[in-house]
C-alpha cells in the first residue's frame, strides 16, 4: 500500500509554481481561525467584568469602569468579527483560485504529455480510461483543494490555539481536553489506511465506467445494427453495479468515522464538565475561566468530527492525484531528435536498410526489409492484408521504434531529425480516415492554419472533392459531424487527399487512400495525384493493382519480407505473386463489367 502522505508531497512538489499563493490561503486560514476561536475568550472577559466588575481582569489595563469595560469588549468584538470575515472571504477566493488554477495546469501538462507518449500506450488503455484520468481524477482536486485544505489547516489551528490556552488558564485540568487527542488522532490514521486501498477500487471502478460508456457510444452504430441495446444495457448495469459497490464499500468506513470520534469526545467534553464545575465550586476555577474553558473544550474538540468528512475528500483526491502522476511519470519513448528539418529543403530520398520490427508481444511483422524510394519518385507497395504494409509507414512517421536497421531520410537517420519537423514533411492519408467535429474548409485546413479558401478550393479541386461540397448544405462551412460522419466513405477520404495536398508535403503517404471511392472518382483522383505526386516522393500502399501500376518501382510484401520488386511491366514479367494478382484483378473487372 503506498503511503497515504506519498502523492499530497507530489502535488505540492507539482504545484510551487504556486507557492506565493498557497502561502497567502495558508496565512488566510490560519488568521480566520485565530479570530474565530476569540469569541469564547470574550464571553470569558465578559462574564470576568459582569462577576468582578473593578476587580476583572480588564481592569488591571486601566479601564475601571464597568461601562468601558463592556464598550472596549464591544468594540474589540466588532473588529474581531470584522477582521474573520475579511480573512473568510480571502481564504475561500484563494483556495477555491488555487483549486482552479492548479487543476488547469494539472490538465494541460497531462494532456500535453499524453499527446507524446507512444501509439503503444494508447492501444493497451481504453479511451474512457484516459479520459477519467484527464476529467474525473482532475476535477476531484477541486473538491478537497476548495475546502479540505482549508479545514485540515483550521482543525490544527484549534488544536494549537486552545490546547495553548488550556494550558495557560487551567494547568490542572487541561490534560482532560487534550486525552482524547491522541485517540482522535491514530483513529484518523487507521481508518486513513483502511480507506486509501478502497478509494483506489472507487477509481478503478469508475474508470471501467467510463471505458463503457465511451466504447459504447462510438459504437452506437454497431449497437443499434445488431440490436444488442439490452444487453449493452446489462454490461453497464455490471459496471455501474460495481461503482456503486466499491463505493458503498468506502462509505460504510467512512461514514462510522463521525459516531466513533463522537463518543471519544464527548468523553473528553463531559470530563471537562464535570470536574472543572468541581474545581470552580471549591473556588479554585475563577466562573469566568469555567464557562470559557467549557465552551473552548466545545470549540477544540468538535470540529475534529468535520475531520471524517476532510480524510474523505483527502482520500478521494489523493487516489485520483495518484492516477495522474503516474500518468506524468509516463516516460516518453520516441527520442525527441536534435536536427532540424525544413520541410522546403527536404530532398526526399528514403531508405529502409534492413529493418526488423515486431509489435510489443507479438511476432515478428517486418524481416530484415530493405527498400529504396529515390527523391522525387513513387513507389508501390502491395501485398496481402496484413503484410506489413502500414507498418512500414508507421516506422517513417516514427510511430514506433524499429528493433533493428536504419531508416535514412536524405541519407540521414531518421531518428536524428526533431519528431515534429520530420513528421511535418510527411502526409499521410491513411486508409482510416480521421475527421474532426468541424467545418469541411476547417478540416481541410487542418495542419495548414493560414491557409486561404482559394488555396482549400484548389486542393479540393485536385483530391476531386469540389462537386460534393459545393453540394452540402452550406458548401465548405458545413459541419460534418463528429469523426466526419454525416459524409460517406469515400467523401471522407477525398477531404484527407485535400488535407494531404494542401499541407503540400515533401513525403506523400497514400495508405489505401482511394480504397472506399468507385473505380471513376478512383481513376480521377489518380489523374490529379499524377500532377502532385510529381516530383515528389510518394509512397502508395494499396490493394487495387491499377493505383500502383505507374509507380516508378512497385515493392511486393509478403510475410514481413520483400518477396518481388520492379515496375509493372517487370513484375508481369516475372510471373510471380505479382502477375498473379493483376490477373485475378483484371479478369475480376472484365468479368464483372
Ligand atoms: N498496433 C499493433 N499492435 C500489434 N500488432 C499490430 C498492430 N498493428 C498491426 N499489427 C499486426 O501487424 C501485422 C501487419 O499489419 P499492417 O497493418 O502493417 O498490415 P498491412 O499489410 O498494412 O495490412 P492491410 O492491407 O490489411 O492494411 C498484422 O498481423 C497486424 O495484426
Amino acid at each position: 500500500m503506498t503511503k497515504p502522505i506519498a502523492p499530497l508531497l507530489s502535488l505540492l512538489n507539482y504545484s510551487r509554481v504556486h507557492r506565493t499563493k498557497i502561502y497567502w490561503a495558508i496565512a488566510c486560514s490560519l488568521l480566520n481561525k485565530i479570530f474565530d476561536l476569540a469569541p469564547p475568550a470574550l464571553i470569558g472577559l465578559a462574564v470576568d467584568v459582569v462577576i468582578k466588575q473593578q476587580d476583572s481582569f480588564l481592569a488591571r489595563w486601566g479601564i475601571v469602569a464597568v461601562e468601558s469595560q463592556l464598550l472596549v469588549l464591544t468594540v474589540v468584538s466588532a473588529v474581531i468579527w470584522a477582521l474573520e470575515s475579511i480573512f473568510e472571504y480571502a481564504y475561500e477566493r484563494l483556495w477555491r483560485n488555487l483549486a482552479q488554477d492548479i487543476q488547469h495546469d494539472l490538465r494541460l501538462d497531462a494532456y500535453a504529455h499524453l499527446q507524446q507518449l507512444d501509439l503503444a500506450y494508447f492501444e493497451e488503455r481504453s479511451t474512457g480510461r484516459l479520459m477519467a484520468i484527464l476529467n474525473d481524477d482532475i476535477n476531484q482536486l477541486e473538491r478537497f483543494l476548495d475546502v479540505g485544505a482549508n479545514e485540515i489547516l483550521q482543525v490544527l489551528t484549534t488544536v494549537v490555539v486552545i490546547g495553548g490556552a488550556f494550558f495557560v488558564i487551567t494547568p490542572d485540568i487541561a490534560w482532560m481536553a487534550v486525552v482524547p487527542m491522541p485517540f482522535v488522532l491514530l483513529g484518523s490514521i487507521y481508518f486513513q489506511s483502511l480507506l486509501t486501498s478502497r478509494y483506489a477500487l472507487v477509481r478503478e471502478k469508475v474508470s471501467n465506467l467510463n471505458s463503457r460508456l465511451s466504447n459504447n457510444l462510438s459504437g452506437i452504430m454497431t449497437i443499434k445494427s445488431f440490436a444488442t441495446e439490452a444487453e449493452e444495457v446489462e454490461r453497464l448495469r455490471q459496471d455501474s453495479d460495481a461503482y456503486r459497490d466499491s463505493n458503498q464499500q468506502a462509505i460504510a468506513l467512512s461514514a462510522a468515522f463521525v459516531p466513533l470520534i463522537r463518543v471519544i469526545i464527548f468523553v473528553g467534553f463531559s470530563t471537562i464538565l464535570y470536574f472543572g464545575g468541581l474545581d470552580a465550586v471549591r473556588g479554585n476555577l475563577a466562573v469566568g475561566s469555567y464557562s470559557m474553558l467549557v465552551f473552548l473544550t466545545q470549540r477544540l474538540l468538535w470540529p475534529l468530527t468535520g475531520l471524517g468528512k476532510t480524510l474523505d475528500l483527502y482520500q478521494r483526491a489523493m487516489a485520483s492525484t495518484q492516477r495522474v502522476m503516474q500518468l506524468l511519470a509516463t516516460p516518453i519513448q520516441a527520442h525527441p531528435g536534435e536536427l532540424s528539418l525544413h520541410p522546403s529543403r527536404v530532398q526526399g530520398e528514403v531508405i529502409f536498410q534492413n529493418i526488423s520490427f515486431a509489435y510489443p508481444q507479438r511476432s515478428p511483422v517486418l524481416k530484415n526489409i530493405s527498400l529504396r524510394v529515390p527523391a522525387g519518385q513513387t513507389i508501390g507497395i502491395v501485398g496481402a492484408t496484413g503484410s506489413g504494409k502500414s507498418t512500414l509507414v508507421k516506422l517513417l512517421l516514427r510511430l514506433y521504434e524499429w528493433d533493428s536497421g536504419d531508416i535514412l531520410l536524405d541519407g540521414v537517420d531518421l531518428k536524428k531529425y526533431f519528431l515534429g519537423d520530420l513528421r511535418r514533411s510527411i502526409g499521410l492519408v491513411s486508409q482510416d480516415v480521421f475527421l474532426f467535429h468541424g467545418t469541411v474548409r476547417e478540416n481541410i485546413a487542418y495542419g495548414s492554419a493560414d491557409a486561404t479558401l482559394t488555396q482549400i478550393q484548389r486542393a479540393a479541386n485536385l483530391a476531386e472533392a469540389e462537386e460534393f461540397i459545393e453540394q452540402l448544405p452550406q458548401g465548405y462551412d458545413t459541419i460534418i459531424g463528429e469523426r466526419g460522419q454525416k459524409l460517406s466513405g469515400g467523401q471522407r477520404q477525398r477531404l484527407a487527399i485535400a488535407r494531404a495536398i494542401l499541407k503540400n508535403p515533401p513525403i506523400l503517404i497514400l495508405d489505401e487512400a482511394t480504397s472506399a471511392v468507385d473505380n471513376e472518382t478512383e481513376a480521377a483522383i489518380v489523374r490529379s495525384l499524377e500532377k502532385i505526386t510529381r516530383n515528389r516522393t510518394t509512397i502508395t500502399i494499396a490493394h487495387r493493382l491499377s493505383t500502383v501500376r505507374y509507380a516508378d518501382q512497385i515493392y511486393v510484401l509478403e510475410n514481413g519480407l520483400v518477396e518481388e520488386m520492379g515496375d509493372h511491366e517487370s513484375l508481369l514479367a516475372q510471373q510471380g505473386v505479382y502477375a498473379k494478382l493483376w490477373r485475378v484483378q483484371t479478369g475480376l473487372r472484365s468479368g464483372v463489367s
